[in-house]
């Protein structure tokens, strides 16, 4: 059982104060993958546990070829220079990537800035020696470039993958728990995984009643009209004030986890439900849409007061299931079939943790882990 990071790698930047690691939890085949993020407050730790969810992440993924990585870069992703840090670090990197470490975007890093230098430093898509030397491997990098440029439902395929998926274990676990139909919820965050995620929920009659961005959350208990406020997006995920209808109330955007809802959905930041704040909650379900959305501390709370948690590495795979599925040729480039291999992946592993903790009475997250445990790490490619 890998219960330890496997590496993780410090950088210190030159020509700024960023710093940076790269944490490789697992290797699988000889292979990992995760996404980069850049903010003033990423820290090690942080880095260390988005790694591990990942690690989880690939294994509720069934991948048998990918172990799970993280980077993170501290420092201020809207900085003028953000790219050239965000480079910098790549190149410091490339040893790691050039071995198969494939790391793509998160929080404050775009995924096209990511290919784009990926490309200019000559690394191209982080790939193993095998995988080179394969020839399905390059169609299916050929296939996921198409795919990068498809859409669905209005949205790029990999700014809705993730948002889509949510909505499915969203669903799923409410079933599951016999939840009432038309159930309400709140979202925190409208970004790519927030705007899709809340379309594809108002689509299945869920009344999505409150959105939280970093302005402020507007609510009303009558139901948001969705397609507008997806239509007018600010850039960055920003609500945009000129769709706010009359009877929408604006409140501070600390209060969209006490409402009286029946689901809550963190979809924007770690750690943004702990201890000061996770007996407020008055939802019976909350679906992590973001990645560790909840400290250790708050989950004790949560436990206490039976609500159950859809765990971040089982709700929220769309994004690296899309990617294995294309490179590695399990599914045709096909938006609809990949949206349908999603959908049964999610609802599958939802329904394992969801039915178990019915049956047993225990914690959905201690459940999720014993079922997805990543496997030992194998060696990087050399
Ligand atoms: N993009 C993906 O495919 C993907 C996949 C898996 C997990 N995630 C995770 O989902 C989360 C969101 O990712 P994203 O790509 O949608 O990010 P994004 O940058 O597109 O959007 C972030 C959203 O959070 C909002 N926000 C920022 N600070 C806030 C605050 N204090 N209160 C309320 N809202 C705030 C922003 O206004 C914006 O709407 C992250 O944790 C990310 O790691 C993303």
């Amino acid at each position: 059982m890998a219960n330890k990071p496997y590496i993780v790698v410090e950088w210190n930047d030159t020509e700024s104060d960023a710093k940076g690691w790269l944490c490789m939890y697992n290797f699988v085949n000889h292979y990992c993958g995760g996404g980069t993020r850049m903010h003033p407050t990423v820290t090690k730790e942080e880095v260390i546990r988005l790694a591990t969810a990942m690690g989880y992440k690939y294994k509720a993924c069934e991948s048998e070829t990918t172990g799970g990585c993280k980077a993170g870069i501290a420092y201020d992703y809207k900085a003028p220079d953000a790219l050239d840090v965000l480079e910098r670090f790549m190149v410091a990197m490339a040893p790691y990537l050039n071995a198969g470490v494939s790391i793509g975007g998160d929080l404050g890093v775009d995924y096209g800035d990511v290919l784009r230098i990926l490309d200019d430093i000559g690394v191209g898509l982080p790939q193993t020696k095998a995988m080179k030397a394969d020839p399905k491997i390059e169609q299916g990098i050929k296939n996921h470039d198409e795919v990068c440029d498809m859409t669905y439902d209005g949205f790029k395929m990999y700014d809705m993958i993730t948002g889509y998926g949510v909505a499915f274990a969203t669903d799923e676990a409410w079933k599951i728990k016999e939840g009432r139909e038309g159930a309400t919820v709140i979202i925190q965050g409208f970004g790519c995984v927030g705007a899709s995620l809340a379309t594809c929920l108002d689509k299945m009659g869920y009344k999505v009643v409150g959105i939280a961005d970093v302005n402020q959350l507007l609510y009303c208990p009558d139901g948001l009209n969705i397609p507008k406020l997806v239509e007018t997006r600010l850039p960055k995920g920003e609500l945009n004030p000129e769709a706010f209808e009359d009877n929408y109330q604006k409140l501070p955007n600390s209060q969209w986890l006490e409402m009286d809802v029946d689901i809550i959905i963190p979809a924007a930041l770690e750690d943004v439900i702990n201890k000061d704040n996770a007996d407020k909650v008055k939802a019976s379900l909350v679906v992590e849409a973001a990645n560790i959305p909840t400290t250790p501390e708050a989950d004790e709370i949560l436990r206490e007061k039976g609500i159950d948690v859809a765990v971040d590495f089982v709700s929220n795979l769309g994004g690296i299931r899309i990617y294995e599925v294309v490179i590695f040729g399990i599914c045709d480039k096909v938006p609809q079939e990949i949206v349908d291999d999603t959908e049964r992946l999610i609802r599958k592993n939802t329904r394992l943790v969801f039915e178990k903790a019915k049956e047993t009475g225990r914690f959905t997250r201690d459940i999720a882990k014993e079922i997805f445990t990543p496997d030992k790490s194998d060696t990087p490619d050399n």
